[in-house]
């Protein structure tokens, strides 16, 4: 009788004593799930910057560097505080621990992405990695352009771009220190068109010279492509449209800020339409090349050709401006410091001898590496994590955080914590280099950012920026132009230095 009252082959009383304890577990996992969310709700919010009704926060965070109003407010308010742009609440992260615990600890609740106008446009509604909420497309995403370009392997298999970089930067220092060796360099723009070149060949297999797009009549020169493919979405993703502080007012047409992004959205995709068939007639004549484009074309079946075309532009904007970023304020800091530049160009002289800098040799370097380090902690490339929104409440910090909040964690705040480093307005390598420094001290800075939706090319950034410091600083003796200490200002997402660097270059011995 038993054996025919019976779920699924089971004896009677046996699923019948399953069924209470998964009953059971599953009353103590309600309850765990209730106190939980009740501990979490009895917690205070955080304390909340005074701001004016209506308007919030918003005159306060006039100029267009918010992270650096932020670190100041941490200050005073300590290191999670809320704020409020219009009707739109944000919490404010600006210590490690805090953003290491929403990044790490309660991703689980801050997984998605809440956009402002213009990023929806320019990113088309989360079609690229960096942008898009956690989940199958992330994850697909992701492992496709860390297995075309960005794991170990893949970067072993470009090195010879990073080379012909290298190459042909000091190529061009080398003829300027010969026409014009009592002129400054303008290091940007040695830097960025290398940078370019190597991001396309990365991404679409070949690098361009000029382009000419029927939809829009024009030749496009190779600075005007970058111009529409790095510099105008960039300007365009900080852009304001006041709408995105008042969502209840979105019914109010914005038609100025709206035709911008627009034609900023519309001229990078002729642009990149045009760069793309271009090389898919390369490879329907038989010439495949190890780049993104060639891989998706085969492995990305699941995707659209608009996800296709998004996902190859991200990977040239993400490599052509952060690496520039770190090396120009490098640079910066170098020829600003000579007694510092002289201990890197020891510590070079004493591994390598004779033999150039070489990415096999970056282990040995520990100088050099404590100035990358340094650089991405006092010059916090990507100051603000892209915006996380709470889609369900939890806590940070022993604060509560409701759902429908919108997190910032202030990458540049934490850098700035007196709490974790010593007089952080200095550019001290030195840190990174003395005893009583742990090696991972170096990723303190959390430059790259945590958990899940860690930079996937933090790699590629290193390799580049590295190699490129110890080369120019083994072949050059780097000093400021007169006058360019002063000039520390900053533009953009990113940390760009306003004025590109002007330094003196002089061959050493
Ligand atoms: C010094 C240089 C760089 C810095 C400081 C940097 C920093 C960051 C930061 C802070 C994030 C956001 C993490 C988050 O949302 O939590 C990120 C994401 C990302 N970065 Fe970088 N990055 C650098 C270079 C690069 C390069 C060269 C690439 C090459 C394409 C790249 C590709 C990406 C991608 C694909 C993501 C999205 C990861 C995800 O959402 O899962 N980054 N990066």
């Amino acid at each position: 009788m038993d054996e025919i009252l019976s779920v699924d082959g089971l004896p009677l009383q046996t699923a019948a004593a399953i069924i209470g304890v998964g009953v059971f577990t599953l009353l103590l996992i309600t309850r765990y799930f209730n106190v939980s969310r009740k501990t979490s709700s009895a917690l205070p919010p955080p304390p909340e910057i005074p701001g004016i009704p209506v308007l919030g926060n918003l005159l306060q965070l006039k100029e267009k560097k918010p992270y650096r109003a932020f670190a100041k407010w941490a200050e005073k308010y300590g290191p999670v505080y809320s704020i409020r742009t219009g009707s739109i609440k944000l919490v404010i992260l600006n210590s490690n621990d805090v953003a290491k615990e929403a990044m790490v600890t309660r991703f689980s609740s801050i997984s998605t992405r809440k956009l402002s106008n213009a990023i929806k446009i320019l990113s088309c509604d989360k079609s690229i990695v960096a942008i898009t909420d956690y989940g199958e497309f992330h994850k697909t995403v992701k492992k496709h352009i860390l297995t075309s370009t960005l794991s170990p392997n893949a970067q072993r298999r470009h090195q010879i771009h990073r080379d012909t970089l290298l190459e042909n930067i000091l190529e061009k220092l080398q003829a300027h220190q010969k026409e014009k060796p009592f002129d400054a360099i303008d290091f940007r723009k040695v830097f960025q068109s290398e940078l370019f070149g190597l991001s396309l060949k990365e991404a679409l297999g070949n690098d361009v010279g000029s382009v000419y797009v029927e939809e829009l009549g024009t030749t496009f020169s190779r600075d005007e492509i970058f111009e529409i493919l790095v510099i105008d979405p960039m300007k365009g993703a900080i852009d304001v449209d006041w709408r995105d502080f008042f969502p209840y007012l979105r019914w109010i047409p914005n038609k100025s800020f709206e035709r911008t992004i627009q034609q900023m959205h519309i001229r990078r995709q002729a642009v990149m339409t045009v760069l793309i068939n271009e090389q898919k007639k390369r490879i329907s004549n038989g010439k495949e090349i190890n780049c993104y484009l060639d891989y998706l074309l085969v492995e990305g079946n699941s995707l659209t050709e608009q996800q296709i075309l998004m996902l190859l532009w991200e990977a040239i904007i993400e490599s052509s401006d952060t690496t520039l970023v770190t090396t120009e304020w490098a640079m910066y800091e170098l020829a600003k410091d000579p007694q510092r530049q002289d201990r890197l160009y020891r510590e070079i002289q004493t591994v390598c001898g004779t033999e150039r800098v070489t990415e096999k040799k970056l282990s040995q370097l520990p100088y050099l590496s404590a100035v990358f380090h340094e650089t991405l902690r006092k010059h916090s490339p990507a100051p603000i994590v892209p915006l996380r929104y709470v889609h369900e409440d939890t806590q940070i910090g022993g604060y509560h955080i409701p759902a429908g909040t919108e997190i910032v964690i202030n990458i540049y705040g934490c850098n700035m914590d007196k709490n974790v480093w010593e007089s952080p307005e200095e550019w001290n390598p030195e840190r990174f280099v003395h005893e009583k420094y742990d090696p991972m001290d170096l990723y303190k800075t959390m430059a790259f950012g945590a958990g899940k939706r860690l930079c996937a090319g933090s790699l590629q950034a290193m390799l580049i920026s590295c190699t490129a410091i110890g080369r120019l600083v083994q072949e050059y003796q780097w000093s400021l132009k007169d006058d360019e200490e002063e000039n520390v200002d900053t533009f953009g997402l990113t940390t760009h230095r306003l004025h590109p660097l002007q330094a003196m270059i002089r061959p050493r011995d």
